[in-house]
């Protein structure tokens, strides 16, 4: 049985490069024909994809972080065909979040048993507008530091948000965002909001802990306005979670969730989506995953 696969060579710093040979050794080890796409850029990934569900390609698999993932979930999303989750990325919260194991060449391993054994596990995922995500939509402090990530050329990888986490606190500030959940809208100012079909975003840090991808909800986590050193106290408790219980944290559940502010961009996945104002939905059993509950 073919199978396409999209690998995002530079994801995790190479990792996913470096991980290909042993990916598809196991796929071909597990009664798969693995066919690696020609992608060169993001774009070129999500048209190959699409172009390989449309002609029936029985899944899909994406080696690489949840960028990668991202660009896979375009194709598959709200179809039928399968999509298998290989982690090598920065952040793997995707596979973190659906028990996919953290080793590559396992997680092959277990979705080429689950494709062939007809075993796939239904999730729900995000839609604003005609983008799908499937991790955390963020907006306000967070985009504003993934729009300036984005920008730097210098350093790579994680160190790069760090440069870009600093010079966005120093000229931090909130935003007046008009939030309507499930049709109920208020005015809050905020210094970030998340809205989490899973729990993690930025490899493993816990903003939406209460979040489950297959309970057709998001949760949404509101960080009212914060002094610099509030957030910087606040932030290493999102390695537990434990930030929700911060008397300036408030989380909701909302199925359709309206975000409306000038200036401010949203991010998911790791990947930017759209600048505000957006609508977002989250679409039950939208997304048919292989290899999860392995962890
Ligand atoms: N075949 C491909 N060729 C080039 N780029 C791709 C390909 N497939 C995906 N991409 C893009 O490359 C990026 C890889 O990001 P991903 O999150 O998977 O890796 P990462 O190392 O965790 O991310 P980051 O570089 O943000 O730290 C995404 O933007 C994705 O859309």
């Amino acid at each position: 049985m073919d199978v396409a696969v999209l690998v995002s060579p530079s994801a995790g710093r190479g990792k996913a490069s470096t991980a290909t040979g042993g990916v598809l050794a196991a796929l071909r080890a597990g009664g798969l024909t693995p066919q690696v796409l020609d992608a060169t850029t993001r774009d070129d990934a999500e048209r190959q994809a699409a172009k390989a569900v449309a002609g029936g390609v029985p899944a899909v698999v994406a080696v690489g972080g949840d960028g990668t993932v991202h660009a896979a979930l375009q194709a598959v999303a709200g179809t039928t065909t399968p999509l298998a989750v290989v982690p090598a990325g920065t952040g793997n919260d995707l596979a973190l979040a659906l028990g996919i194991p953290a080793d590559p060449v396992a997680a092959a391993a277990a979705a080429a048993a689950d494709l062939l054994d007809g075993r796939t596990t239904a999730i729900d995922a995000g839609r604003t507008g005609d983008r799908w995500w499937a991790t955390v939509l963020c907006c306000g402090f967070d985009s504003a530091v993934s729009d300036r990530a984005n920008r730097l050329r210098w350093p790579r990888g994680r160190r790069r948000y760090d440069v870009a986490i600093l010079a966005e606190l120093a000229r931090m500030r909130s935003h007046d965002v008009t939030l309507v959940l499930d049709g109920v809208q208020s005015s809050v100012p905020v210094t970030l909001i998340a809205v989490g079909n899973t729990s993690t975003y930025g490899g493993a840090l816990r903003i939406c802990p209460g979040a489950q991808p297959d309970d057709g909800m998001f949760d949404v986590t509101v960080v009212a306005p914060m002094s610099r050193r509030q957030l910087v106290s606040t932030r290493p408790r999102l390695a537990e979670g434990t930030h929700v219980d911060h008397p300036l944290v408030t989380v909701h559940r909302a199925r359709r969730v309206e975000l409306s502010c000038t200036g401010v961009s949203t991010w998911a996945d790791g990947e930017p989506v759209a600048p505000l104002p957006v609508v977002t939905e989250c679409v039950p059993g939208a997304v048919h995953v292989l290899g999860a509950g392995r962890r």
